[in-house]
């Protein structure tokens, strides 16, 4: 089996940007947002069980799901969101232990934003945390995608806090400072996380 590093973070926290780089290594990373994609692609059993609970708005003309729209229904409703995530997470979780078998590089990455809240660190050895301030998060966020600051916000509060993910990192990467010296701190953990795979 191979050695598995967990990485997660807050929504815009550069867990992407952190694992791109990981991956730039030889790394494989398994990402669960991908995955949550996969899950409901078009004519799957999960996007027919949405459209059934959320009516039939939540589907673009072409049959993929529309993301914003389900977006901003859940993340103003905490029951609709449990519905989802009770529909969504075992199956994320199923494919996610799958990948995690195939992977065969000399160690390997899991990025989930809810890898903690989710209890997927039971599936990783270690956990890296991709640390930023809630502002930085917020700015970063709206500036990359057409959210508003109160949707980011609202994402946020349905996610720990930073300070309970720092609680449960075993590492963790500044990411408020300039590139060059986040991939320098990655670099780093690269060479420690290649011995801890080798023992
Ligand atoms: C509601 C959906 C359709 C919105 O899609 P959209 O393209 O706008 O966002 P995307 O999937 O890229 O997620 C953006 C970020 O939102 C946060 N987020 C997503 N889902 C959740 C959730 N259920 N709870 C808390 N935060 C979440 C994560 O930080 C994620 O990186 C989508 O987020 C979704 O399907 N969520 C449920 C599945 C899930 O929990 N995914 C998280 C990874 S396991
Ligand atoms: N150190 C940094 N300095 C400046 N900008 C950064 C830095 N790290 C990441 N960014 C930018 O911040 C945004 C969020 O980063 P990234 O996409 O890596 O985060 P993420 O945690 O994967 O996001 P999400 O949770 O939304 O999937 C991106 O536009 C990225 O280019």
């Amino acid at each position: 089996m191979t050695y598995i590093v967990g990485v997660t973070g807050g929504i815009g926290s550069g867990k992407t940007t952190v694992t791109d780089r990981f991956a730039s290594h030889g790394i494989e990373v398994i990402d669960a947002d991908v995955i949550a994609r996969e899950v409901v692609a078009p004519g799957s059993d999960a996007l027919k069980q949405i459209a059934e609970y959320f009516g039939p708005e939540v589907i673009l003309p072409d049959g993929a799901l529309n993301r914003a729209q389900l977006r901003s229904l859940v993340f103003a409703d905490s029951d609709k969101k449990e519905w989802l995530n009770q529909l969504l997470h075992p199956l994320i979780r199923h494919r996610i232990e799958d990948a995690l078998q195939a992977a065969r590089s000399d160690y390997c990455i899991l990025v989930a934003p809810l890898l903690l809240e989710n209890q997927l660190q039971a599936l990783v050895d270690r956990v890296l945390v991709v640390d930023v301030a809630e502002e930085t998060q917020i700015e970063r966020t709206t500036r990359r995608d057409n959210n508003s600051r109160e949707q980011v916000a609202a994402i946020i509060d349905a996610q720990i806090t930073r300070e309970e993910r720092l609680a449960a990192a075993d590492d963790c990467i500044n990411n408020e400072l300039p590139l060059p010296e986040v991939y320098d701190q990655v670099d780093a953990l690269h060479q420690q996380y290649l011995k801890l795979a080798k023992r």
